[in-house]
């Protein structure tokens, strides 16, 4: 097998474009656990569950996110205030726990309280709902091996290690959690209450309920073990995701006191007065909070390598003709590849985010970059409310691609932004984050912002995103403002 490496923003949307052409190579399936989804499948099969699972993400959804958001991190921020001198070593955990209540209320329709909730395992239940996601997502390649032998293993039990006993659990009562989530939506949907919830769990069962009564068999609806293999890698994706970004812009703007500031102008601006913000009017308006979002995406995408696998041999290939070969032949800025037999393209994202040919100072966070001002002035860095109004997020066709692009795109890049934006506006219109250590220094030392910029670039991809390897040491102060 061979393998192509390229971070080439030509070739990179050529082959995101493409689809039929450029399809997910086997290792998706390795997904298809709890069954197939739309994460994992090719060709017509794709476009039917891309049909049934995009209308799960709409305007609606994404209003209801966003309260969500903001009544969970009130709550999470109220906890952190009370932790001795505002010190606080558990944000990236905290993020998760708000990332996966907002995913368990807006997408299946089941509100918890941040102290409580995922956290608690249900009556009946050995594991919270958290933990048999985390156990799952901690030990990927276990769960791999375990989740389609399942009876065998259970048969085997007394014989498991430890650690394959707490995957074959987690496996189970995660599906159990599912199973009783999806019997309860269909006795909502029976007792014709369904038409009033709005989740996305709802909205796939009832799209394909509805479309096995009207007898469209295959083209509308999906088996129950697709639903569930759905819901799973909604879990999977749109969980870990936000929360590690969310985590890290959080650090990052501790380090960045100027940006920090920049925002905070901002957010004070549309959040003025606001006790209980209106995401119609709030989220279109914080800019720089987008403009945070992607920067911190930029340099810690969750998803640093996207790989696809061409369909038939000597597939071409757009990508931008090195510059040696331009001074030499006066032509097009581009030039085509035959991709030979049994290649894999791997399409790496973080170089792609980081090339100096596309950004200036590339390793250097800056979110400023996001952000064109059409005022007469151009000021970017002032924060008066006509220059907050005239400011613009850069939108950019090729070289930027977190969620991916083409058709492909991740149906979730509007759920993630709205949630991050409600998040980060709410902590920040109330206090003021700066970096800390475990032991005696207040926050404000170089000591405690050298830990953090060490531990940010202390980072790795394993399991399904890229996350710090030491999260427990992330020590950030928040200060009541
Ligand atoms: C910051 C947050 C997120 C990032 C950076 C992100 C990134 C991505 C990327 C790069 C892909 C394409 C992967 C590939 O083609 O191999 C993708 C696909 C996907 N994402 Fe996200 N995602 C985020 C949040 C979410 C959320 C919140 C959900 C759902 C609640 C979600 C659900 C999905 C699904 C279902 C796919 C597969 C789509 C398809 O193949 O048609 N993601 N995401």
């Amino acid at each position: 097998m061979n393998i192509i490496y390229t971070s080439d923003k030509v070739a990179v949307a050529e082959v995101l474009a493409k689809r039929k052409v450029f399809i997910k190579p086997k290792l998706y399936e390795m997904l298809n656990m709890f069954g197939k989804n739309v994460d994992t499948v090719n060709g017509e099969e794709w476009s039917r569950h891309r049909k049934i699972t995009a209308p799960c993400f709409n305007e609606r959804v994404s209003s209801f996110v966003w309260d969500e958001s903001v009544r969970q991190s009130q709550a999470m921020f109220s906890q952190w205030l009370a932790q001795p001198g505002g010190k606080v070593s558990r944000m990236v955990d905290d993020a998760r726990i708000v990332a996966l209540h907002v995913l368990y209320a807006a997408g299946f329709g089941v509100q918890h309280d941040f102290s409580g909730g995922a956290r608690v395992s249900a009556p009946g239940y050995k594991l919270s709902h958290r933990d048999t996601l985390m156990t799952m997502l901690n030990n990927f390649i276990a769960t791999m091996i375990v989740a389609p032998q399942e009876a065998i293993f259970d048969k085997i039990v007394m014989i498991l290690s430890p650690r394959m006993k707490s995957v074959l659990l987690a496996i189970q009562e995660f599906r159990r959690y599912t199973d009783e989530a999806i019997a309860s939506e269909r006795k909502l949907l029976a007792e014709d209450r369904g038409d009033q919830r709005h989740n996305l769990m709802s909205t796939l069962i009832r799209t394909s309920d509805q479309a096995k009564a009207d007898g469209a068999q295959s083209a509308l609806s999906l088996t129950d073990d697709e639903i569930k293999g759905n819901i799973f890698i909604f879990n999977v994706a749109g969980h870990d995701t936000t929360a590690n970004t969310l985590a890290y812009a959080f650090a990052l703007l501790a380090i960045n006191a100027d940006i920090q500031k920049w925002v905070t102008d901002e957010i004070d601006e549309v959040l003025e007065g606001d006790e209980s913000s209106v995401y119609e009017d709030a989220y279109p308006r914080l800019k720089r909070v987008m403009a945070v979002m992607y920067e911190t995406l930029r340099l810690f995408g969750p998803v640093p390598q996207i790989p696809r696998r061409p369909v038939t041999p000597n597939v071409p290939l757009t990508i931008t003709r090195p510059n040696a070969w331009t001074s030499m032949e006066f032509s097009s800025s581009t030039t085509t590849l035959l991709i030979p037999a049994n290649t894999l393209v791997n399409l790496n994202i973080h170089a792609m985010h980081t090339t100096p040919s596309t950004y200036t100072s590339p390793k250097v966070w800056n979110p400023k970059r996001w952000i064109t001002s059409t005022s007469p002035t151009g000021q970017s860095a002032s924060s008066d409310r006509s220059t907050l109004q005239n400011e613009k997020l850069l939108h950019m066709e090729q070289g930027f691609a977190p969620w991916a692009s083409g058709p492909r795109i991740c149906p979730g890049m509007k759920f993630a932004q709205v949630e991050f934006t409600a998040v980060l506006s709410t902590v920040l219109k109330r206090a003021r984050i700066a970096p800390s250590v475990k032991g005696g220094e207040d926050g404000s030392g170089m000591t405690a912002k050298t830990e953090v910029e060490a531990l940010l670039q202390d980072s790795h991809h394993i399991g399904a995103t890229v996350s710090m390897k030491r999260p427990e040491d992330l020590w950030l102060k928040v200060v009541e403002r």
